[in-house]
């Protein structure tokens, strides 16, 4: 520990020489903050992602460094809430070689999206592509269930020399709901809804969702054999697991019925599973291997995955440098409890912060908690290493980069999400921590765009909220208890600490900055 602690001693103070000004645009920390996430977001639009995954060139294409020839074989098939505009942007470059395809995008996203202004989102009136709308509240329904059926049927009919690509974006297990016979819709709503309810990971659910499913875990790629498959995945999931995303239907993988049966053991809810769940889960052969045209065959796909929190954040780094900060992407996986991630937060803020060499303590609190939270000792090192440089050498303001899906305990009855309340929690972290002219400043957002039952996708706070807060006789801690971080910030300063990007057509999970302004020098 000593060792690794020593790589965080300051270099001697060097001056104002070398600094840069991150108020250069005349734009408040605040506003800088806001614009970062507003760059990340930009960076994963539907249409973005797809532009720059396919190289066309006359009849071929090249996507994830492979070569596909297009011979008017292309059809396409989709499931998510970005999928729309995915698809849009497919049919703009490969139209003219789509014979059709089928979407299965939230319900009412069309009109949504036409009265946000989004129309390049959408498919023209002339489009080959069909639009399924279904799934509301983002639970399978009768109008996805048609949709996986049409789905399915179009992926049944494709011979060898056909090219499917699949778009696949967060969402896409409700959209895309197959229930291996016989188990009914119901049944497997009510499996998805009481493991949500229990608590249970996306890992967890997902790995449920495959196994009764005939398009999850493959089904889809299995199908659609001998076509040629090509999947682009918009990924919501921590560390882009592709055989989770969308619970993964053009990814061949081992089923395990014992490992279903200890989830939902580990969740008590084993005894209560209904006998047409059992009875599939007990079938030894694989899941589509009855009544189908391909029984011994696994499919094969191409899986790119063309948008991330990864990408995300490394553009919200180049835009941040434009700004005057030196960008230092901590990790794209930040998950746990939120009281744990502001608690980070709080410390790398104090660490970057003080004046003087920061107490060794901290960055061995920072090391402890770091991995609670998902963040790897290395990256925990390479971050505060550039924050010590950033206050010992010289280079002026920083900028912290994170992303991921923290986890929020709910007490309350109140109204707020995780990312309100991890900006509210960092905020009291920060406290104290003021600097001329503007201290540290965090961001927490949903780049979907909302943030829990909300209008807003997360907040923005600094070291004066605190006492903001005690002047409008706002208390905190009771916000807190109840959950109701959204309340709080709609009647702090009239709601102008809420980040409100209305519908961003995306989602990469959330996306955290902490900007760190320049550190008033030490004259010696
Ligand atoms: N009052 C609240 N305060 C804090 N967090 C809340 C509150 N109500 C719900 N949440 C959290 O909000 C999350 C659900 O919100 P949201 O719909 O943004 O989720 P999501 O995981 O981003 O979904 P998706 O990926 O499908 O968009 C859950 O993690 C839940 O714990
Ligand atoms: O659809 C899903 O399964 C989730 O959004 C994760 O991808």
């Amino acid at each position: 520990m000593a060792r690794i602690l020593s790589l965080f001693r300051p270099q001697p103070f060097l001056g104002l020489l070398g600094r840069r000004n991150p108020t250069f645009c005349n734009m408040s920390i605040d506003s800088q903050a806001r614009e970062t996430f507003r760059a990340a977001v930009e960076a994963v639009q539907p249409d973005t992602v797809v532009r720059q995954s396919i190289e066309r060139n006359g009849d071929s294409v090249v996507i994830d460094g492979r070569r596909l020839t297009l011979s008017h074989n292309l059809h396409l098939v989709g499931f998510g809430k970005a999928v729309l505009g995915m698809a849009a942007e497919v049919e703009r470059i490969l139209g003219d070689h789509l014979v059709r395809g089928v979407i299965s995008v939230p319900h009412g996203i069309q009109q949504t999206l036409q009265q946000h202004g989004k129309s390049h989102l959408l498919l023209e009136a002339d489009s080959r592509i069909k639009v399924m709308e279904g799934a509301k509240h983002n639970l399978p329904d009768d109008d996805s269930l048609k949709a996986a059926e049409g789905i399915k049927q179009l992926a049944t009919d494709l011979t060898e020399k056909d090219l499917l690509l699949v778009l696949i974006s967060g969402g896409g297990s409700a959209l895309l709901p197959a229930p291996i016979p016989p188990i009914s819709l119901q049944e497997k709503l009510d499996v998805t809804r009481r493991l949500a309810a229990a608590g249970a990971t996306i890992q967890e659910l997902n790995t449920v969702r495959r196994a009764l499913s005939l398009l999850k875990g493959g089904g889809l790629a299995h199908h659609a054999h001998p076509a040629q498959v090509v999947s682009l995945i918009l990924s919501d999931v921590i560390g882009d697991p592709l055989d989770l995303i969308a619970s993964g239907p053009t990814v061949t993988c081992e089923m395990w019925p014992e490992e279903v049966l200890s989830i939902l053991e580990r969740h008590k809810l084993l005894s209560s599973m209904p006998a047409s769940v059992t009875q599939v889960l007990a079938r030894q052969s694989p899941r589509w291997k009855e009544n189908d045209k391909h029984s011994d065959s696994p499919g094969e796909a191409l899986n790119a995955v063309i948008g991330s929190n990864t990408v995300a954040l490394t553009c919200a780094g180049r835009r941040v440098r434009e700004l005057g900060f030196r960008p230092v992407v901590l990790s794209p996986g930040v998950c746990g409890n939120v009281r744990l991630v502001s608690r980070l937060y709080g410390l790398l803020a104090r660490f970057a912060c003080s004046r003087e060499e920061p107490p060794p303590e901290i960055a061995a609190e920072v090391l402890r908690l770091g991995p609670e939270v998902g963040v790897e000792s290395w990256d925990l090192c390479r971050t505060m290493q550039v924050l010590g440089e950033g206050r010992a050498e010289g280079w002026g303001a920083t900028c912290v980069l994170a992303g991921g899906e923290p986890t929020v305990e709910l007490t309350g009855k109140g109204r707020g999400g995780r990312n309100q309340e991890l900006a509210l929690r960092v905020g009291l972290e920060l406290r104290g921590l003021e600097l001329p002219p503007q201290g540290p400043v965090f961001l927490s957002g949903g780049t979907d765009g909302q943030d829990g039952p909300t209008e807003a996708a997360g907040a923005v706070t600094d070291a004066g909220l605190y006492d903001e807060a005690r002047a409008q006789e706002l208390d905190i801690d009771s916000f807190l208890s109840n959950n109701d971080s959204y309340t709080f910030f709609s009647r702090l300063s009239a709601g102008e600490r809420l980040l409100v990007p209305g519908l961003t057509c995306t989602n990469v999970m959330d996306v955290h900055v902490l900007l760190i302004p320049a550190i008033p020098i030490k004259i010696s």
